[in-house]
């Protein structure tokens, strides 16, 4: 049997209360097989970002259970939330935060200098073909370029999980597909679970599985037979 990341049940999230309250997860029941590449689709406020949030351990459920393998996320204190993140989790989002002071390399440090099991800087920037780029600074660099230095900065410290928040939607579609090549990369070579929110529908086709959301809750699960390689898809 395969083991799942990630097995979620009946995940609610509410923000505010009263007349106010917004709920942005409704119920949500997934299972997250290891090592595959997830999409997830959906449209504006659908409750993407708020599931990302929760199972990578920045924000809390209100309702429900989410396990990361053998351990429950939604009743870990705030400090082992913390050691979850910086030991499993690597993030990626779709305006890079890079520091703009620090050289490519010395944004990959970063991550390194605390991570448990880390890999060489410049091996992780090596694995997203930015060797060359190790001494520039992010206003050196292409929008392409600086979102692979925020992968090599998410990989470095070789996650289980890499969540991407639309990764390629500050791109056009040339520099996206780079960027989603060195994602596949990363889930192919490394092992990582790579869970991909997108609006661009057509990248659906590169996953294992493809999770549509609507108001708050999972409409769709599509576990796709053949995948196409990034080089494949147009957006
Ligand atoms: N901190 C917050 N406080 C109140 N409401 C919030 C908060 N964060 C998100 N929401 C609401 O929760 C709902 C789900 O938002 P979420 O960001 O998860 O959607 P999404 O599918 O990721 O959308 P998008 O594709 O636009 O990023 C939305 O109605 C949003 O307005």
């Amino acid at each position: 049997m395969t083991e799942n990341t990630y097995t979620i049940r009946n995940l609610k999230k509410i923000y505010g209360q009263g007349e106010t309250a917004v709920h942005a997860l409704r119920g949500v029941d997934l299972d997250i097989p290891e090592g595959e590449f997830v999409v997830l689709l959906g449209a504006s406020g659908s409750g993407k970002s708020t599931l990302l949030n929760i199972i990578g351990g920045l924000d809390r459920a209100s309702e429900g259970t989410a396990r990361f393998r053998d351990r429950e996320l939604t009743t870990m204190s705030d400090r082992e939330l913390t050691r979850y993140r910086r030991d499993h989790v690597g993030f990626v989002f779709q305006f890079y935060n890079l520091m703009p002071s620090l050289t490519a390399r010395e944004n990959v440090e970063l991550v390194t200098e605390i991570s448990r099991n880390p890999m060489e800087p410049d091996k992780a920037l090596a694995l997203v073909g930015l060797s060359e780029r190790a001494d520039h600074f992010p206003s050196q660099l292409s929008g392409g370029e600086q979102q692979r230095v925020a992968i090599a900065r998410a990989v470095a410290k070789q996650p289980d999980v890499l969540f991407c928040d639309e990764p390629t939607g500050a791109l056009d579609s040339t520099t996206g597909r780079a960027v989603l090549r060195v994602l596949r990369d990363v889930n192919e070579t490394l092992g990582a679970t790579v869970l991909v929110v997108t609006h661009a529908a057509s990248q659906a086709a590169m996953a294992d599985r493809v999770i549509r959301f609507s108001d708050g809750q999972v409409v769709e699960v599509r576990e796709n037979d053949r995948k196409l390689r990034p080089e494949e898809i147009e957006w």
